[in-house]
């Protein structure tokens, strides 16, 4: 047994496998760890988990466990894993009903039939989505306190963060409170405000891209659920339920909400390097502009040009220039979009060429940020693959003037770049009207 030579990286989650059979052993560990997400330590019987988890060295996301082991044939290893408290998943080669409902009331996530290469699939996808839950707020709205906490119970399995409310109107104080909350799970008939109310009002502010809604209610309320889902509920959940339908239905849901946002993101921001790309510049400055405007503010449009980009490209290849162009992304989402109390907007608008939205008291304020900037990005190391470091300078462009639109404002940016290039570059250049 050699659980030292594994390298974990640091965002890596690490999984448990015991598993008899070390060629399906090797299959889950090379399908779960091409995810990039997770690393695997396997173990082949029961004698060696026990070593491992008294080892204490490692935490584990979550567990695939095959119930018969030849140390283990009875499925001794799923009490042992659960009172390690790793969520698992077992692998079994044949289920019948009672041992189907003993699995969830165990307390673990699923079963994997071991069928055959889809399965493999069913299991690494199982594996993003707890993943992925775990950064998921979920709410739960019901009045009967035994309720609310079985439903925890079966979220907190599925890594989900968990938060309870006790009727419609408690509830609609917690998702302002917690905006992150992108799932509510509520029962109907509530005192104070029910679950269609709730419904109505959390639609008013939250649509359905954003915020799936589940109700729960008693089966054979046929009408009910059509009023809901007409309201926006995203599904409908008839109590009592199947575990498993009912985490079907919620994953089916999550999964949905992701789609839409990873859609959201590759429509509006630049693939490289993960700024707003030119269409939403202009979608998100016209809005901002609006709002800052009637606020007296300033509104400055800035163009940035990394100097002698070409040369970066020529001399040390297209994917050096690659990573200073993601590096200085990164560099200015931290400075202007991850703590931005004025709204500024950057985008890249292709090649090396990024374009800012500025919004200040006065240009001096502005001036000082982009030479900040500038002097920053001047003593910034880029580090190529091959850990060579590189340094490179950047030209700015500012136009300040109230009365134009952004378009013009560019074309202006764009005069006053030109002239920091023809300078002698490194510097930045104002325009105003
Ligand atoms: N690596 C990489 N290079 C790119 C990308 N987009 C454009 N470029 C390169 O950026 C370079 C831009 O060069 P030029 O427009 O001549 O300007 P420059 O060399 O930066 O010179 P000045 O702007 O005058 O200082 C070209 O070599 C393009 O091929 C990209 O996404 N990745």
């Amino acid at each position: 047994m050699d659980f030292g030579s594994v390298m974990y990286s640091k965002s890596s989650k690490q999984i448990l496998v015991v598993e008899d059979s070390v060629m399906f052993s090797r299959i889950l560990k090379r399908s779960i760890e091409s995810t990039g997400d997770f690393t695997v330590v396997a173990v082949e019987n029961f004698a060696d988990l026990k070593v491992l988890l008294a080892e204490k060295k490692q935490q584990f996301f979550a567990g695939l466990l095959d119930v018969n082991l030849p140390d283990a044939p009875n499925g001794e290893v799923i009490d042992f894993v659960l009172a390690h408290n790793i969520p698992s998943v077992i692998f079994t080669s044949k289920l019948d009903d009672s041992f189907r409902k003993k699995i969830y009331t165990k307390g673990l996530v699923d079963y994997v039939l071991k069928e055959g290469p889809a399965n493999v699939e069913y299991v690494v996808s199982l594996l993003s989505q707890l993943k992925r839950n775990s950064d998921i707020d979920v709410l739960v709205v019901d009045d009967s306190a035994s309720i609310r906490s079985y439903i925890k119970h079966l979220l907190v399995i599925y890594q989900f963060n968990v938060l309870e409310a006790v009727d419609g109107i408690d509830a609609l104080r917690m998702v302002k409170e917690n905006p992150s909350i992108s799932l509510v799970l509520t029962d109907f008939n509530m005192p104070n405000m029910d679950g269609l109310a709730l419904t109505k009002a959390l639609r008013r502010e939250h649509s359905s891209q954003q915020m799936a809604i589940i109700g729960m209610s008693a089966f054979g309320n046929n009408q009910l659920s059509a009023h809901f889902l007409k309201l926006g509920g995203s599904d409908f959940i008839n109590k009592p339920f199947l575990e498993e339908e009912f985490f079907c239905r919620i994953n089916q849901n999550m999964d949905l909400l992701e789609h839409i946002n990873k859609l959201k993101f590759l429509a509006t921001r630049d693939f490289l390097t993960g700024l707003f790309n030119r269409r939403h510049f202009f979608e998100v400055g016209n809005k901002v502009l609006t709002r800052y405007e009637k606020k007296g503010l300033q509104i400055g449009i800035a163009l940035l040009d990394i100097d002698h980009f070409k040369k970066v490209n020529d001399n040390y290849g297209h994917d050096a220039g690659d990573i200073v162009l993601r590096q200085l992304g990164a560099l200015l989402i931290e400075n202007f979009e991850a703590d931005n109390a004025n709204h500024d907007v950057v985008a890249r608008f292709g090649g090396e060429e990024f374009c800012f939205l500025l919004v200040a008291e006065n240009t001096e304020q502005m001036q000082q940020k982009l030479s900040t900037l500038r002097a920053h990005i001047e003593k910034e190391r880029f580090v190529l693959n091959d850990g060579f470091n590189l340094q490179v300078t950047a030209s700015i462009g500012l136009f300040t003037d109230p009365s134009l639109d952004i378009e013009s404002a560019i074309t202006m940016a764009d005069k006053a770049l030109y002239q920091a290039k023809e300078n002698g570059r490194n510097q930045l250049v104002l325009l105003d009207s």
